[in-house]
């Protein structure tokens, strides 16, 4: 293996201290961030991540409040508890754990949230800000990739980012933060032809397909930066990314690997789009 690995536990480690001096900070002048996190259904893995999420608020000393409802929950009772939740001045953040039951209007429940709390950056108002080049509260795993070639010293002025996978959680509001560093942004999709012709020309290639292993070691030009925002489980049923890691990790320069990269930044960010709503008061 040639590539330096881009470890985003410890990126994650660091970004939280941070967060946790600046909510000390906010203390003094008696402002105490708080999240509140809505789930939904009985989904094993978003158990885990709004788990997750709720203790790393106490870790970095925020307050939080994980509210679960059934399956069953309708969209009205769903909206009426996000209004009171918007007109709660103990919560600074709000957040709907994804994916919601079939049955719920994604769309609508995002908007419901005030753009002001909208932590996860998903409300059209947060989406239009990113796009206009006045970002505010911004989508946590775009947002931790950015903090992850920040921390590693990737150059993005000028440099060719490729990026596998237009979804609105990722693909996209990255692409924008990408072209906002200055650089050159060329954003794939599952019916782009010939995708490894665009991957193999770019300097830093985010994978955010939702395909295991899919991006492999001859699709990767030598020394390029790779980041890997998969999640998803091998035929062993062991958790993997969107790049084979193995075949990558000897063409590229740096890489980040599954798990202990993106996602443990996206919790961060969400931490840190929390007190960034909270030091606004
Ligand atoms: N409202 C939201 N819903 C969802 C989001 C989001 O940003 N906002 N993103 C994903 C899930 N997600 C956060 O919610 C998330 C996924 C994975 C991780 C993570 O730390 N993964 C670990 C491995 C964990 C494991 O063992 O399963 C890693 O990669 O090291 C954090 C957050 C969809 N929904």
């Amino acid at each position: 293996m040639s590539a330096t690995i881009i470890d985003g536990k410890a990126i994650a480690a660091a970004t939280q201290l941070e967060i946790k001096a600046r909510v000390s900070a906010l203390a003094t002048r008696g402002i105490h961030p708080g999240l509140a996190v809505i789930l939904i259904g009985d989904n094993p893995a978003s158990h885990v991540y709004v788990s997750n999420k709720v203790k790393s608020c106490g870790a970095v000393g925020m307050h939080s409040v994980l509210e679960q409802y059934p399956v069953d929950l309708t969209e009205a009772e769903l909206l009426t508890r996000i209004d009171a939740l918007n007109n709660d001045p103990a919560i600074h953040g709000i957040l709907v754990q994804l994916p919601l039951p079939k049955y719920i209007d994604e769309h609508a429940v995002l908007e419901a949230i005030s753009p002001e709390k909208d932590v996860d950056g998903f409300h059209l108002i947060n989406a239009g800000a990113l796009m206009t080049g006045q970002p505010r509260l911004r989508a946590c795993t775009p947002y931790g990739v950015m903090k992850m070639l920040e921390h590693s010293h990737i150059p993005l002025r000028g440099a060719h980012a490729v990026i596998v996978g237009a979804s609105n959680i990722v693909g996209k509001p990255m692409a924008m933060m990408l072209l906002q560093a200055g650089a050159t942004v060329t954003l794939c999709n599952s019916k782009t032809r010939d995708l490894s012709h665009h991957t193999r020309q770019a300097d830093i290639v985010i994978a955010a397909v939702g395909r295991a292993k899919m991006i492999t070691g001859d699709m990767i030009r030598a020394g390029a930066t790779v980041i890997d925002v998969g999640i998803n489980r091998d035929e062993h049923g062991k958790l993997c990314g969107d790049v084979d890691f193995d075949s990558v990790a000897q063409v590229a320069g740096a890489i980040s690997p599954v798990p202990g990269g993106v996602g443990p930044m996206t919790i961060t960010m969400l931490l840190m789009n929390t007190l960034e709503a909270a030091e606004k008061l």
